[in-house]
């Protein structure tokens, strides 16, 4: 691999899935590993490009590419739901293959087309209270945990750590305020990602998103298969649900491998390059 400096330019790609934003480095084969400092500057939608998350694409010695994902307060994640499926359309156009395999901090993806959409195998939800993790043993199926008129959470970890709520009325919630509140409860000593969820018959769930290290977003794939999961388990959907998100739909389904399907549109926004020297 060639070692190329942080202090060129280099070409990248806007995308987003949902309206969940993303700027895409390719450092398959010219090395870059961005610092948290330079992501936080990248990601300002002020002083930057701006994003939600910043995603780099590395070599993988066990899938088509390793993705790291970086959320736009700097911070190293291991799962992208969104992201995901935009790097599988890549992949999938250049690879002239109907199955790609992406590598990711909670493990080994796949995507494939689904007519104009992009479906990705997001893997295995996980319920146990360590592995969500929360700071004590509790019922993630029912948390013990009240804020505001949020209660009765369902924890649920997609390779990043959620909590869905459910309530009677998406709109009626300040999610600006509650967001950062349950964010950076003690409960969660790995933050969280945080779901409000309405749900509004015939398998179709409203759903809005605080995401942990990036604020309000348009859209959270993981967000949405933790939906799919806490949804099912309070016998609200029967494994299957369409979740109606601030930028649109996703098709969800927990299969009875145990593992959540994610199906849902991407878009190209541009490409562009960026003096990497330029920052700060
Ligand atoms: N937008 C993503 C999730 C990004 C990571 C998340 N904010 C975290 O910190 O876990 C998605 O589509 O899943």
């Amino acid at each position: 691999m060639n070692r190329t400096l942080n202090t060129c330019r280099r070409p990248f790609r806007k995308m987003h899935g949902l309206g969940n934003d993303f700027i895409i480095f390719d450092g398959r084969t010219d090395q870059l590993d961005l610092t948290e400092a330079q992501v936080r500057q990248l990601a300002s939608r002020n002083r930057g490009i701006g994003c939600d998350q910043l995603i780099t694409l590395w070599p993988s010695e066990t899938a088509d590419v390793f993705m790291r994902i970086q959320n736009a307060d700097g911070s190293e994640v291991a799962a992208c739901g969104n992201a995901t499926r935009c790097v599988g359309d890549i992949l999938l156009q250049e690879l002239g293959r109907d199955r790609v395999t992406i590598e990711t901090g909670a493990g080994l993806l796949t995507a494939c087309r689904d007519g104009d959409l992009i479906r990705v195998d997001m893997g295995t939800p996980l319920l146990d209270w360590r592995d969500i993790p929360l700071a004590q043993d509790m019922d993630t199926a029912d948390l013990d945990l009240s804020v505001g008129p949020l209660s009765h959470g369902v924890a649920v970890n997609m390779g990043n750590p959620h909590v869905v709520f459910f309530v009677p009325d998406v709109a009626a919630i300040v999610l600006e305020t509650l967001g950062p509140e349950i964010e950076n409860h003690p409960l969660f000593p790995e933050r969280v990602n945080v779901s409000i969820v309405e749900d509004r018959g015939d398998g179709h769930l409203r759903h809005r998103v605080w995401e942990r290290g990036a604020g309000i977003t348009e859209a959270c794939g993981s967000a949405a298969c933790a939906t799919v999961v806490a949804a099912s388990l309070r016998g609200l959907v029967d494994r299957k649900a369409i979740i109606d998100l601030d930028g649109g739909t996703l098709h969800m389904a927990w299969d009875a491998d145990n593992h959540v399907q994610m199906t849902g549109a991407v878009s190209y926004v541009y490409e562009g390059q960026i003096d990497l020297g330029s920052l700060a």
